[in-house]
């Protein structure tokens, strides 16, 4: 009786729209000791559609896991570390989030992260294929135009490639976005809504600020201003850090409300819609973001360009060739 009527209350219509709900799902962090990795899984550990938070690191996941495991939600807290425990970490794991790798200091480039970070990227991927080949996988490691190629390779050799399952974390160029633009509109942040597409570095981050809703008043000079401070918003961080590290606060928010969208697509939620960086054939880059629906599967429907103003048009073409120099770098790793 217990059981059915358990069941009866998972399959029934929620807010007008009949689905199976979930609401157990697994959640792995790779790289969670860090700067980010930390208060991201503190935002997942209080997320209700986790039943299960596995934190994998090289470094201290038995401490983190030990902390987060006496918080009082519902999901149980596992800590693995080093690479004989990375498998264990991922096993049937339904998201994995990626965080692991260097950050910028002062000077640095993005791209100049590769050389540590794209190793690190093929690692991981390479066990997700065999541990979670179903898995829908974030990946906030910069350079996350370069990153995401090579996961997208590596998973591609070894035959468990899904494009509609692979996401680039975009996501904190959205909220920046909405951040400045809601201070100088003087309204509720949470209020606005702009879609950020192309890449994650310097040009190839395109703030639609023509679509943004409310509609954003401002001359053109004010226009140009706001676009290269969301473009450049990343290294505002790094320099007012001296040298600490990047973003790691707004990111864990960021990577927390990404990873809950994906969540709420798993589950079954309608019109769940973000921008991210997926396979994709919008334009002649083969990585792009867009605004996405997501649902049971991971991608839904890519929603495709917003509409672009000639300045947008000039933002996106200075974009794709630094972008696709990105992805080629990443494609090329994966199959030296
Ligand atoms: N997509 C985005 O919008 C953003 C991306 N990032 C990127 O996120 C990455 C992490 O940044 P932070 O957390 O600040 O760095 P961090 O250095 O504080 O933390 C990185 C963590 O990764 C771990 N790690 C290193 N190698 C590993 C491996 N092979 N397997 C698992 N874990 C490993 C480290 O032990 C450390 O705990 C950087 O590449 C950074 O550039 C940062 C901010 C925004
Ligand atoms: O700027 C960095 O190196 C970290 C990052 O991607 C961001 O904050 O957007």
């Amino acid at each position: 009786m217990l059981k059915q009527v358990t069941k009866q209350l998972a399959t029934q219509s929620v807010r007008g729209f009949s689905t199976t709900k979930q609401n157990n799902f697994k959640v792995t962090v790779c790289g969670a000791s860090g700067g980010i990795g930390q208060p991201l899984s503190l935002l997942l550990k209080n997320n209700p559609l986790v039943s299960n938070l596995a934190l994998y690191d090289i470094v201290h996941t038995p401490g983190v896991a030990a902390d987060l495991s006496h918080i009082d939600t519902q999901s149980t807290t596992e800590g693995h570390m080093g690479p004989e425990q990375l498998g264990k970490a991922l096993k049937n794991a339904d998201v994995v989030v990626i965080p692991a790798g260097v950050p910028r200091k002062p000077g640095m480039t993005r791209d100049d992260l590769f050389n540590v970070n794209a190793g690190i990227i093929r690692d991981i991927a390479n066990e997700i294929s065999k541990s979670c080949p179903k898995a829908l996988v974030a990946i906030i490691t910069n350079p996350v135009n370069t990153c995401v190629p090579i996961a997208a390779e590596i998973l591609k050799k070894a035959g468990v490639y899904d494009p509609k399952r692979l996401f680039g974390v975009s996501t904190l160029d959205v909220v920046r976005a909405r951040a400045f633009i809601g201070a100088a509109l003087g309204v509720n942040p949470q209020q606005v809504d702009i879609p950020v597409i192309g890449g994650h570095s310097g040009v190839t981050i395109l703030p639609i600020i023509s679509q943004c809703q409310p509609a954003f008043k401002g001359d053109q000079a004010t226009i140009e201003k706001l676009t290269v401070r969301i473009q450049e918003a990343g290294t505002e961080v790094v320099k007012a850090k001296a040298g600490a590290g990047s973003a790691t606060l707004s990111m864990a928010y960021a990577g927390a409300r990404f990873a809950g969208s994906l969540l709420k697509g798993l589950n079954g939620e309608n019109g769940v819609v973000e921008c991210s960086y997926v396979q994709s054939d919008i334009t002649e880059a083969s990585f792009f973001s867009t605004p996405l629906i997501l649902g049971k599967n991971g991608l839904q429907e890519n929603l495709g360009l917003p509409k672009l103003n000639d300045f947008e048009k000039k933002l996106l073409a200075a974009a794709l060739p630094e972008l696709k120099k990105n992805i080629q770098k990443g494609i090329e790793f994966a199959n030296a």
